[in-house]
This record gives structure tokens, sequence and C-alpha cells, in this order.
């Protein structure tokens, strides 16, 4: 078996697994009772003008590592870059004899998964085998569920940016078939410089939520953009860590195109996409590629197909036509999995910790990506687009409702300070926001300053720059350094002002002769003559009174 470089200690642990494994056959909760422009200018589907032009089906399968720290048969570890077949138990190498003892908590998670999907889950769902030969998959066959899964019919709403200046937000829903409950496979890597593939199996077996869309989409921003709200549902959920570039979730885009009103034309499927904005380029040029197929005479092939990072490309892989038996059925080593709505449903005697009561998951769900941006928007006042500038940021949200608490400052007038300032300064320097070397407290401590009037915004904007440089240090401490505080000195401000307008008699007329607006001119002059320091209200009054003599 070339899977296995496994110590003593992991045989001997392999062992008492297998053993533990042995006696009861079965599964735990058995025993227990057990927009881009593209998608834009894209004719609606329903209407009705002709000729038609050809538009673009997508329907995704999303194949999502369920965050568990063991596999969802066995009990190695899940764990991601561990050194080779290090995580792999005889039950994961497909040892003969060995049997699959359910983890629980994946199916907690798939459940909870299925209701913040606002699925129907299925009290009773069933495990199958479907086969195909891979070396990566030793049993010959994966675990998953075909028959009845354990979430069904379930919506997923997610939001787009659109309009010209792309801060209107646009709602969508995709429909989500199914979720099932299956094992991951494992690895195969290539060893180029000796000609042979190598299998690493600390993945076999890994539980997977396999989460099936109906063909609702229409474009790769739209995939792209349902995909991100499935990666933050899953990340607030906490049953997903939701990392694409780590492969815990995998995409495969089903694509198509017809002429709307007509059936839907023949699918290829771009496998294993582990990133959003390759997900939306490789379903735009599969759409691009069909139409031109189709304009040129030719048929679209129900086929596999890989996405070429570097050329934009998609690739066939092999013909889905006539490949397409996988031999399902029914898991004979697993019972129903019997899920109960509460604890009023349970079975007299059944211990309680072994069962999955759907109630209680019910009762445990955080708030949802969805409800925390309305919720931003409605308290705060802040706009749309800014609430889902918050919840793309990792932290950003939390960083955010701490700045508020501490400074009197609007929201309105924060936003900006967290959205453009320090998520500006956060990417510039590929940071995340638990790295920023601003906290919120020492942002909201230099806000404060500028509310009560001590610093002008454009020293405020310095003073955030200094802090940014130099770590630890606070506002106050810079603007006493630097000696930013605000000038207030009327006879020093008359003086400045005064030299101002003497030097521009021009700009003075205009003002007197109605042209308000050049105001602002004469305001910016002395503005830069003190450093961006001067009391910006008694300037304005000073100019005007100066002028209006
Ligand atoms: N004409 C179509 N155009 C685009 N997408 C389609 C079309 N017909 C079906 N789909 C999508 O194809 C996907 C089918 O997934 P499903 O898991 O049911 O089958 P599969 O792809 O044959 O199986 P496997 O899990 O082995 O890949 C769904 O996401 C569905 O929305
Ligand atoms: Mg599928
Ligand atoms: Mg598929």
């Amino acid at each position: 078996m070339a899977a296995s470089c496994v110590t003593a200690s992991e045989l001997l642990q392999n062992i008492r697994q297998i053993s533990l494994l042995y006696p009861n056959t079965a599964c735990v909760i058995r025993r227990v009772s057990t927009t881009n422009s593209q998608c834009d200018s894209q004719p609606q589907p329903r209407a009705r003008s002709s000729p038609q032009q050809l538009v673009g089906v997508v329907g995704l399968e999303v194949h999502a590592q369920i965050n568990s720290n063991t596999k969802l048969f066995s009990s190695s570890p899940a764990r991601f870059s561990a050194p080779p077949n290090s995580l792999v138990s005889f039950f994961d190498a497909s040892l003969p004899g060995t049997l699959p003892v359910l983890n629980k908590q994946c199916v907690e998670a798939a459940v909870m998964t299925g209701l913040a999907l606002n699925c129907t889950i299925n009290k009773k769902s069933l495990f199958d085998r479907k086969h195909y030969f891979y070396a990566d998959l030793p049993a010959g066959y994966q675990i998953t569920q075909q028959r009845r899964p354990i979430a069904v019919d379930g919506v997923l709403s997610y939001s787009l940016l659109g309009g010209k200046t792309r801060n209107q937000v646009i709602r969508k829903r995709v429909h989500i078939k199914q979720i099932q409950l299956e094992q991951d496979s494992g690895k195969s890597l290539h060893d180029d410089a000796r000609s042979q593939t190598l299998i690493d199996l600390n993945r076999a077996g890994v539980g997977l939520m396999e989460l099936v869309m109906e063909p609702d989409m229409s474009c790769g921003e739209e995939a792209a953009a349902a995909v991100r709200e499935l990666q933050l549902i899953l990340q607030a959920l906490g049953t997903c860590q939701g990392n694409m570039s780590e492969g815990q979730l995998r995409v495969d885009a089903n694509v198509s195109v017809h002429r709307p009103g007509e059936p839907l034309g023949v699918r290829t499927e771009v496998k294993n996409i582990n990133s959003a904005r390759y997900l939306a380029r490789a379903i735009d040029y599969e759409i691009q590629r069909q139409i031109e197929v189709l304009q040129n005479g030719g048929t679209v092939h129900n086929e596999t197909r890989a996405y070429d990072s570097k050329s934009g490309e998609t690739i066939p892989m092999r013909d889905k036509e006539g490949l397409q038996d996988y031999r399902f059925m029914p898991e004979p080593n697993l019972p129903p999995l019997i899920v109960y709505e509460d604890d009023a449903s349970l079975p007299t005697g059944i211990d309680a910790c072994q069962t999955v009561v759907v109630q209680k998951i019910k009762e445990a769900l955080p708030e949802l990506p969805g409800v925390k941006r309305d919720r931003l928007v409605q308290t705060y006042g802040i706009l749309p687009e800014h609430s889902f500038t918050l919840l793309n940021e990792d932290g950003l949200v939390e960083y955010f409702e701490a700045l508020l608490k501490a400074t009197k400052k609007e929201p309105r007038k924060v936003i900006g300070w967290v959205t453009n300032d320090l998520l500006g300064h956060l990417k510039r320097h590929d940071m995340s926001v638990s790295q920023s070397p601003i906290s919120a407290a020492a942002l909201a401590e230099l806000l404060e300053l500028q509310e009560a009037g001590r610093i002008s915004s454009s020293v405020a904007k310095q003073v955030f720059q200094d802090m940014w440089r130099s770590p630890g240090k606070t506002a106050p401490q810079i603007i006493q350094e630097q000696d930013l505080g605000l000038v207030s000195d009327a006879e020093h401000l008359h003086h400045i002002c005064q030299k101002v307008l003497d030097s521009h008699p021009d700009e003075v007329h205009a003002i007197k002769n109605g042209n308000t607006k050049v105001l602002n001119k004469l305001m910016g002059l002395v503005k830069k003559a003190t450093k961006g320091r001067a009391d910006p209200v008694m300037v304005r009054a000073i100019l005007q009174e100066k002028i209006s003599r």
C-alpha cells in the first residue's frame, strides 16, 4: 500500500481504533437510534424578443469540507498540511474488514448548514456507494447520499453590486437542491522529475457536505457572489472554514447556454475550482466558448473540463457521456441516519447525548451575514455597500462596532475611516484586521480629538498615517510632538487670512460678485499656510467678514 508510512505507535492506535470499530459494526447515530456587465446585459429568461440571444445557465456543486476534528467515518484527525499519509486509519485506507462509524459532529454541521440555507431536513436519510476507480479512492467507491440526502429544497440569498457606479445592491436567490454528506478522496501528487504519481490519503474520508444548486444563475459574477455568500455563511456557522485556496471549499461549475424560453442546453462541468475569481472567469469563458461553438454550427458535448488559470481557458478532461454509470448501491455497513425534530420526539430510553436534535441546532444558529448586513444598515444608517465591505473582511464588523462604542462620532462619519483609511492601509500591506497596528480604541481616541475640535480633519488623516507607521504611539502623543493642534488663535488667523486676501484680489472680486464657491479656494490657501491646522469654522467666518467689508 503506497499510502502507509505509519509509525509503530500510529499502527497501535489504528489497531485500537479498529477494535473499537468492529464490535458494533455500525454508525453511532444508528446505535442511538439511531454583475459584471455581461450579466447585466443579458436578457432575462422570460423576455420574448426575437431573434433571441444565447444566454448562459449556471448550476454549481460545492464541496465544503466539514470543520471537524476527525473524519466522517473514522477517528483519524482531519487536518490540512500534515506530513503525507500521517492521518490515515485502516478504514481510510480501505483495509478489508474495517467498518464506518458516523461522526455525529459532521451530521450536526450538515443539519446546521441546511437550516441556515432554509432547507427541509430529512429526518431519515440514507448512505450509498458511488463507484469509480481512482488511485486516491482505495475502496473503489465513495460513501455519499444519493437517494435520500440529509437536507433538501433550500435557498441561498446573495447580492451583487450593480448600476453604473456599482453601488446599487441587487438581491438574487439560488435554489439549493440538496445537501449530502459524503467522504472526501485522497490526493494524487505528481512527481514529474521521476514521472510517478504518489498517493496521500490524509484527506481520504474527511467529511464533506456537497451542496447542489439548481441552474438558477447566468454568469460568472453571479456564481462568484453566491459562493462568496455561502463562504461567509459557512464561516459564521463554523461548519466549514471555507478557505478556498486550501481546498476547504471546492466548486464544480455546470455551464450551458440556451435561448430564453427554450429547454436548457447540454451542460459541461468545469471541475474543482478553488478561487472565486477563477470561478467567475471559468464560467464566463465557458459560456462564450459554447456560444461560439453553436454559432459556428457545432454541438456542445456533455463533458468534464478543467480551468487553466494561466491561459484563462477551460480544457476538456473526459467525456461524461457513457461514463456516468457509478453503479450506485445502498451502503450495507451504515443504517439509515435518523435525526429528531425535538426532545419530545426522542424515543424513550435513548441516550440524548448521542442523538441529533434539529430544534437544538436551530436555537444555536448564529446571526447570518444577510441579517447582520441589514442590522448594520438599520442600526447605524450606513450605506448597504458599506455593510458588504464590512462583512467581506474578517473581523471588520467587530472593529467597527468596537470603534463606535468608544467614540461619540456619528457612525456615518466613522464608516469612511474604517472602509477607506484602515482597510486601504491593511490591503496595501496585505494584512488582516487582527494584524492592524492601530486598534479600535486607538483610532477612537484620534476621532474623539477631531470631534472635540482639537485637530482639523486633514491633521487627523496625517496623524492616522503616523500612528500606522509608529505602532503604539497614541494620537495625543503625535499631536503634541509635532505641534499639530488646531490653530484657533483669532489674531493669528486674522493675520494669515488678510495676507491671502491681499495676494488674491481677483478671487475676492469674484466672491463679491456672487461666486461664493471661490471662497473654498481661499480657505484652501489658509489651510496650506497653516499646514492644515487652522480651525476651518473660524477661517470661513473671518474670510467672509473681511470680504463683505
Ligand atoms: N443544463 C444545465 N446547465 C447548467 N447547469 C445544469 C444544467 N443541468 C443541471 N445543471 C446543474 O448540474 C448540477 C448537477 O449536479 P448533480 O450532483 O446532481 O449531478 P452530477 O454533476 O451528474 O454528479 P456528480 O456529483 O458526480 O458531479 C447541478 O448543480 C445542476 O444545477
Ligand atoms: Mg454532484
Ligand atoms: Mg457534477
